[in-house]
Order: C-alpha cells, then structure tokens, then sequence
C-alpha cells in the first residue's frame, strides 16, 4: 500500500465496505487518500502537548494549585504511559491533555494554537519544528517538565 502521511491508516467501513482513511492523532476521517500537504515554507506551527511537570520544574506548581513532587524519572514514566494509550487509540490526545497535562492550556485540550521561532522554550520549538502535520512527539524535556507534542497544523 502507498505510503499514507504520519498518523493515518486505512479502513474500510462496516456499512458500505468502502475504504476511507483516519487519523491516529487527531481522529479525523476522510473518503479521500490524505497526502501530504503541500511543503508550503510557513514559519509558524500549530501545536497541543501535554506537560508532565517534575520536582525539578522552573515552577514545580500546576493549574490544579498542586505542588509537583514526583521525580522527572516518574514523570517520563506517566508520560510514556499517555504515549502508548494515544498510538493504541486508546484514548485521544486532547481527552489525556485535559485531565493530565500540569500546564494551564489542558483546558483546551493542551491546544496552543500557533507559534513562530523565537516563541517557545528551545527543545519545544525544535521538536515542533521537526514535527510534521499530524505526527507525535517523543518525549520532550526543558525548564517546565517533560512533554509530548503533537503538531496539529
Ligand atoms: O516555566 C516556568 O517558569 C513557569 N511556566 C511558564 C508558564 C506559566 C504559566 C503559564 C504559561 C507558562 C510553566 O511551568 C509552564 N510552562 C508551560 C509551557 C511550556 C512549553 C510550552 C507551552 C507551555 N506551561 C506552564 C504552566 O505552568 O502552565
């Protein structure tokens, strides 16, 4: 099968048995095959993540006014718990961002909306970067806490 962008596959629907196309990520779902979108030079991304703060946090405090005390140790251990359940499809990004990212935009769903350089701590802004539309992030640690990214536009 030709190879689909980050995050889709193929399925084929119960009710009429004709193929159509989901996204992992961002659960949407199409007739058409996705492409990649076309490599437009923009210099600005979107993103949602999901923070997992530490005891070593800048500001070990979260939006909930807890005081964060487990160790960064732990928090990559939540956080690559949160990976799996969202590659398996077992929950969405945005459901585990709103109940378990420490960072103040769980509210949305860990949305940021979109940023340019310059905008985002500096590990944040490379592996956004390096992202492409659809596509999650590994682990990501700077001053905050650790983080997984997903690029969303
Ligand atoms: O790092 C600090 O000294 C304190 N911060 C920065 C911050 C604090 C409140 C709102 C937004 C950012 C955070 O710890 C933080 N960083 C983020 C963050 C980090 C990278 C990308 C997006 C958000 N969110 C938070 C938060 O509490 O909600």
């Amino acid at each position: 099968m030709s190879d689909l962008p980050p995050g889709w596959e193929k399925r084929s629907s119960r009710s009429t048995g004709k193929d159509y196309y989901m996204n992992l990520y961002t659960k949407e779902s199409q007739w058409e095959v996705p492409t990649e979108p076309a490599q437009e030079k923009s210099d600005k991304v979107t993103c949602s993540h999901l923070l997992v703060k530490h005891r070593d946090s800048r500001r070990p405090q979260n939006w909930k006014q807890e005081t964060i005390t487990r160790s960064k140790e732990e928090a990559l251990q939540l956080l690559d718990g949160y990976r799996k359940m969202i590659v398996n499809e077992e929950a969405s990004f945005a459901e585990l961002a709103e109940k378990y990212s420490d960072c103040s935009s769980a509210r949305k769903g860990g949305d940021l909306g979109s940023f340019g350089p310059g905008q985002m701590q500096k590990p944040f802004e490379e592996a956004s970067f390096a992202l492409k539309v659809g596509e999650l992030s590994e682990a990501v640690s700077t001053d905050s806490g650790v983080h997984i990214i997903l690029r969303t536009a």
